[in-house]
């Protein structure tokens, strides 16, 4: 795909976006049924327009120590997006590539385009003692749950499907079609919040803020004791596991 707008040094942080999960091991496994209630991975899920992004945005500002996985998807780039910085953005054929190679920790289908979590990125992080979020959509969200029991998620809920709309239509991002696709989703993952740690709802933009704060807070607090205490193999609560190949859009 070549009409996007390179992130330049963004790209460079982000490192290599194609590194592959580690072979699945009984011993990895066992890391990972093994650790701590806590991790450093967040995932961060709920329905699109819920105000994930406007959360996460407040959150780093205030967390410079904390890094947001960037995401790969098929769907064409906003005006003012850049790839490496919003999104890796590719076409379909490259995006099932990377499927095929085993290198999303998660996939999934979302109004019409695949969406992808890059493994590698996040095994380096988690390795080097930092914390990680992940912005996903619901089925991403339950595929990263089965692989790592560990990670804390955190669903974001509207406080009604009108809100949810209007601020879908008030950020004016997408097209009618997009609009009822997105909405059509949403009936669909609000009836699984409860499947997840902790539900949150976003109706005062700062409650939800002070909220998901509150969470993230707790697994710092918790990692920088854990980092007083003598290093786990690699260095976090967590280890990814797998072949790679997460389930596949909407089954199980
Ligand atoms: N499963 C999965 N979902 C993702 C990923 N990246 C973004 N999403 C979700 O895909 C949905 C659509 O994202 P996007 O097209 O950017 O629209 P927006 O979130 O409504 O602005 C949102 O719910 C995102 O959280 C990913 O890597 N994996
Ligand atoms: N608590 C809130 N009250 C009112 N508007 C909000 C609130 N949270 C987010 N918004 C607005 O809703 C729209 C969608 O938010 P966004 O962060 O893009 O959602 P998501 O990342 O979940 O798709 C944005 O225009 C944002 O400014």
């Amino acid at each position: 795909m070549a009409d996007y707008t390179e992130c330049g040094e963004i790209l460079l942080l982000h490192g290599n976006a194609n590194a592959r999960f580690e072979p699945q091991s009984a011993a990895a496994d066992a890391a990972v049924k093994s650790a701590e209630p806590s991790s450093r991975l967040l995932v961060l899920t709920g329905p699109s327009g819920v105000g994930k992004g406007t959360v996460l945005q407040a959150l780093l500002a205030r967390y410079p120590q904390v890094w947001l996985s960037v995401s790969a998807t098929t769907r064409p780039p906003r005006p003012g997006e850049c790839h490496g910085g919003n999104y890796f953005f590719m076409d379909r054929r490259s995006f099932m590539d990377q499927v095929a190679r085993g290198e999303f920790l998660e996939w999934a289908e979302f109004a019409g385009h695949a969406y992808g979590t890059p493994a590698g990125p996040i095994q380096a992080r988690l390795r080097a003692g930092r914390t990680v979020i992940l912005e996903i959509e619901v089925e991403g969200a339950r595929q990263v749950r089965r692989r790592l029991p560990t990670a804390v998620q955190v669903f974001l809920r509207p406080p009604s499907m009108a809100t949810l709309e209007e601020r879908i239509r008030t950020r004016g991002s997408d097209s009618e079609d997009s609009i009822a696709r997105r909405i059509a989703r949403a009936r669909e993952e609000l009836t699984r919040a409860e499947e997840f740690n902790h539900v949150i709802l976003n109706g005062n933009l700062n409650q939800a803020i002070a909220d998901v704060d509150a969470v993230l807070q707790t697994m710092l607090q918790t990692a920088s004791s854990r980092d007083g205490a003598p290093r786990q193999a690699h260095g976090s609560g967590v280890e990814l596991t797998g072949d790679g190949r997460a389930g596949r859009g909407r089954s199980g």
